[in-house]
């Protein structure tokens, strides 16, 4: 990202906008409104002038949006415009449906190194992703200058993993670990857990939904 602030809430929202922006783009479209964008991201239009407002004067009233310039300002500020290499750790289930997708909706982030420690899959090619033992994960991240890594391992060796990760030098670890890692200051970790998912919407849906009363208890 670029080096000014943002708040969190809308730094979430950014690929959001990003991938509806490169939408419009790829069907030629050259402008488009906040009320636009809000019924397509569905976010209140009040919320995107304020979340663009902190990038500047990006609109004007009753004109809307330049389509390709907040495509580029968002690509710059998503880093969109350059590759970035991740590596993954754990080729077990969750693992190898990660390295199988591989983020192929996007030409920015790929997954180009893979580390595990069953002798069965190290040294194997697995969706064109090399796979190594764990005794190489220094050198290669340093090799390879990565610098974010998902971790797919189980519970029990999520932290040793993050202190040699650390150790290392990375400064992002995508989570999908049911532990809540420790990292020094110079480390940032987003946690991804899809029970946790699920509880927010059944919660959402129980409490805020439009359903009638009887309707969403059965
Ligand atoms: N966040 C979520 O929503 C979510 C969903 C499913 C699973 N998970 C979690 O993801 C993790 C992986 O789940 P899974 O079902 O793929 O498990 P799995 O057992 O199928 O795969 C784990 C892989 O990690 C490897 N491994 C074990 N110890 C290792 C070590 N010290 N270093 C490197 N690799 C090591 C194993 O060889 C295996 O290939 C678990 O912690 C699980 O709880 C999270």
């Amino acid at each position: 990202m670029a080096d000014f602030k943002i708040p969190k809430a809308t730094a979430k929202r950014l690929p959001l906008y990003y991938r509806y922006l490169n939408f419009l783009h790829n069907a030629g479209k050259e402008k488009v409104s906040s009320t636009e964008l809000s019924e397509a991201v569905k976010v209140d239009s009040a919320t995107i002038r304020r979340d663009f407002s902190y990038f500047g004067a990006l609109g004007k009233r009753g004109y809307g949006y330049d389509v390709d310039s907040l495509l580029a300002f968002f690509a710059k500020t998503l880093n969109q415009d350059h590759l970035t290499n991740v590596a993954l750790i754990g080729v077990g289930n969750l693992g190898h449906a990660l390295l199988n997708y591989n983020f192929r909706q996007t030409n920015s982030v790929r997954i180009s190194a893979a580390f595990d420690v069953n002798p069965d899959i190290t040294g194997t090619i697995q969706s064109g992703v090399p796979i190594y033992p764990m005794d190489e994960l220094e050198t290669q991240l340093k090799d390879q200058q990565i610098d974010i890594v998902i971790l797919t391992v189980p519970t029990q060796a999520a932290q040793d993993i993050t202190d040699r990760l650390t150790k290392a030098g990375v400064h992002g670890i995508l989570n999908f670990t049911p532990l809540r890692i420790s990292v020094p200051d110079t480390v940032r970790v987003q946690n991804v857990d899809l029970v946790n998912e699920l509880q927010t919407l059944i919660y959402f849906i129980d409490h805020y939904s439009n359903r009638p009363k009887e309707e969403a208890k059965q």
